[in-house]
């Protein structure tokens, strides 16, 4: 029997986990991605979590170049074995993101694009990020506001909102690898706080998907009493 495969419907597919920051706000020792929650650093739930959505997926980790080898030491001393190739982070999110694009020879195939600071993405977002960009060029995980909102004025007054129109955003954010390379070959912009931004910045909509809502950002201490819940 002939098995037929259709090569063009077999994306390569990427992950590029962003780890290059230093936690200014977390105030810890250490940069908040090699922080120890539910028995093992918050990087290495990341990079399991998109293992177990994608395990064909190659994995790019980007952190500061003089922590490669406290990572290696980590990955040994957790019996981390999941694959991945190092790359150094840059002095923005932006340049991070841009060093792990940049490590990428195709121009086919799918990325994502994720903070590893974030260890609670639902496996089936990832997917679904996979297959809406694979469709559509892009895809950004999003939640609905549950609370109400106010714009506050220069005058010192605040307007209400209609929260129906806002969304926060989350990562993964997921692209076709052509395109999401060439909107990152561009001089970075203070706009630019995520990569949704950067790809809208040559004039191409971006298309959203649900996000989960417990895929939190660790950002400040009080966020490390949330995670450290909600491993349990
Ligand atoms: N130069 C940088 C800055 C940030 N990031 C990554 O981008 C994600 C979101 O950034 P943020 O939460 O702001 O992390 P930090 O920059 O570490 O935090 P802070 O702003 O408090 O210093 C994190 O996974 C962070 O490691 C990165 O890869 N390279
Ligand atoms: C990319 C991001 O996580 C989407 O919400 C966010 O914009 C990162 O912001 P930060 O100021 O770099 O933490």
């Amino acid at each position: 029997m002939l098995l037929k495969i259709d090569l063009k419907n077999i994306m390569k597919k990427y992950a590029i986990i962003v780890a290059g920051g230093s936690g200014t706000r977390m105030g810890a020792p250490m940069p908040k991605q090699y922080l120890e929650i539910g028995g093992k650093p918050i990087l290495m739930h990341t990079l399991s979590r998109f293992f177990e959505a994608e395990p064909k997926a190659e994995l790019i980790l980007v952190i500061p170049e003089k922590d490669f080898s406290l990572w290696k030491d980590l990955c040994v001393q957790y019996k981390f074995f999941i694959p991945h190739n190092l790359v150094s982070g840059g002095n923005s999110r932006f340049q991070s993101v841009r060093n792990g694009l940049n490590s990428i020879t195709e121009n086919e195939g799918l990325v994502a694009i994720h903070d590893g600071v974030r260890p609670f993405v639902n496996p089936e977002v990832i997917q679904e990020s996979f297959e809406v960009a694979k469709e559509k060029g892009s895809a950004i995980a999003v939640v609905a506001l549950k609370d109400s909102i106010r714009r506050l004025t220069d005058d010192g007054k605040s307007v209400y909102q209609e929260r129906q129109y806002f969304r926060l955003v989350q990562t993964p954010q997921t692209f076709q690898i052509r395109k999401i390379k060439k909107a990152f070959d561009v001089t970075e912009l203070h706009t630019f706080t995520d990569d949704a931004t950067v790809y809208e910045h040559q004039g191409w909509q971006v298309s959203l998907i649900a996000g989960n809502l417990e895929n939190i950002k660790i950002t400040t201490p009080e966020d490390m009493a949330y995670a450290a819940y909600l491993f349990k």
